[in-house]
């Protein structure tokens, strides 16, 4: 047997596995790295989160992945050139990270890596009959392995498109690993640059588990606050957006586009929610001159109207009382103070953070793709049934360091 295939073997068979979970996602702030030690699989699945990182992008990588990032038009040779050129940086950060942290390489059984997303083209948004759902995440996982030795597991989401999902989000399945819980519906709201939430309802079956996208989280926030701030890469603790007052002919204007119209679940990006999409709804609504406090007063609304009307019409499709359901925050929007204050005044549901329950709601992405990569090696037995966007697959391709 090749000796590569000899040693997944061999980390396919242990009872725990230590596996550093990569994340990087469409607010471009740096890669999340998380060491886990991971035992089980499936249902019985028991994370340890031993290190956590966010290893900050310079200015210079934030600007060479804007060069391509989410535009229908680019530079070929500069994504052929960034697909190596993020592996390798990537790479060198877990190798920093491990030694920051005193911990060989050689005592890591897996690297999972979720790549930069470049571009994210579900039906919905390119609208071409012939194709199918797309979406593409660059950083190859042959560079990562060669160059820290550790078998690495890349590339998660085509395999979702393949077996007719959208590619996202997955967070559904460490969610429903790790979460779900007899006897308490919970809702997993992570927002990022793009929002999203598992439903975990409390009879734990996982064919009624679901996930979707709800819309914009942070991207057009962060957009709009760089636009007027270039110092500043977000606005922290809606410093800015607490000064303004919601603009209502722009709120409506925002959330005229058909995404807000289409049967869920569904997936997004800043593909579509961009700077040009916030300027087409202020020429529609006549607000192209409302200061950038008011702005970012009503995009921050946006995101939370938009997050709160699809948890209420999720919930209002089935029987559970919307009371019963606690509201589990994480990603970088649980930190900001209107948008939570807001969602609190918009569902009456019980609000706390992934953190209550052992799990680090920055982290909480990363450790997802361990958990996917653990998978890969030594679970896939998960039923999560026919329904749409959930598909039981495993995923990730498998790179071997020689
Ligand atoms: N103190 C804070 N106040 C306001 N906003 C904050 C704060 N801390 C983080 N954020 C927001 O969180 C963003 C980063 O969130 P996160 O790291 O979860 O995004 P991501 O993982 O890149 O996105 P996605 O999940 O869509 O891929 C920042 O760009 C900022 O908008
Ligand atoms: C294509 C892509 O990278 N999508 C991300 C993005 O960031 C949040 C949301 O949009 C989510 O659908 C997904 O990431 C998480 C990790 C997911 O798949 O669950």
């Amino acid at each position: 047997m090749n000796a590569n295939l000899e040693s997944l073997y061999e980390i396919a068979k242990k009872p725990s596995r230590i596996i550093i979970g990569l994340m990087s996602g469409t607010s471009l702030d740096g890669l999340d790295v998380a060491l886990c030690k991971i035992t089980g699989s499936g249902e019985t699945t028991e994370v340890q989160l031993l290190e956590f990182d966010t290893v900050d992008y310079s200015e210079e990588i934030k600007s060479e992945i804007r060069s391509v990032f989410a535009k229908p038009t680019i530079d070929f040779q500069k994504l052929v050139l960034l697909n190596e050129w993020i592996g390798i940086l990537h790479a060198d950060m877990i190798l920093d990270c491990l030694n920051r942290w005193k911990i060989p390489a050689s005592k890591v059984d897996l690297v999972a890596s979720h790549g930069q997303t470049v571009f994210h083209a579900p039906k919905i948004l390119h609208q071409l009959e012939k194709f199918t759902n797309g979406t593409l995440q660059i950083g190859d996982g042959d560079h990562i392995a060669v160059k820290t030795g550790i078998i690495t597991i890349s590339d998660f989401r085509q395999k979702h498109i393949a077996a007719g999902g959208e590619g996202a989000p997955l967070a559904v399945y460490g969610d429903y690993f790790l979460f779900s819980k007899k006897g308490e519906n919970r809702i997993m709201l992570n927002m990022g640059g793009i929002a999203n939430f598992t439903f975990l309802p409390s009879n734990h079956n996982p064919e009624e588990v679901f996930v979707t996208d709800t819309g914009t989280g942070n991207t057009l926030i962060d957009a709009f606050t760089r636009l007027s701030f270039p110092d500043k890469a977000y606005d922290k603790d809606a410093e800015i957006a607490k000064k303004g007052i919601v603009n209502l002919s722009l709120l409506e204007a925002l959330k005229a586009d058909d995404f807000f119209q289409a049967p869920f679940p569904k997936t997004t990006g800043p593909e579509l929610f961009s700077i040009e999409y916030v300027r087409n709804a202020q020429t529609k609504s006549g607000t192209e001159n409302i200061s950038i406090e008011d702005l970012l007063a009503t995009l921050t609304r946006f995101s939370a109207e938009t997050i709160a009307e699809a948890i209420n019409s999720t919930i209002s499709n089935t029987t559970y009382p919307i009371e019963s359901f606690t509201i589990y925050m994480s990603g970088g929007g649980a930190h900001n103070p209107l948008l939570t204050g807001w969602l609190k005044e918009l569902l009456s549901c019980t609000f706390t953070n992934t953190d209550s329950l052992g799990i680090s709601g920055d982290a909480k992405e990363a450790i997802l793709f361990a958990i996917l990569a653990n998978e890969t090696v030594s679970g896939g037995n998960s039923d999560f049934g026919s329904r749409k966007g959930i598909p039981s697959v495993s995923m990730g391709k498998i790179s071997f360091p020689s």
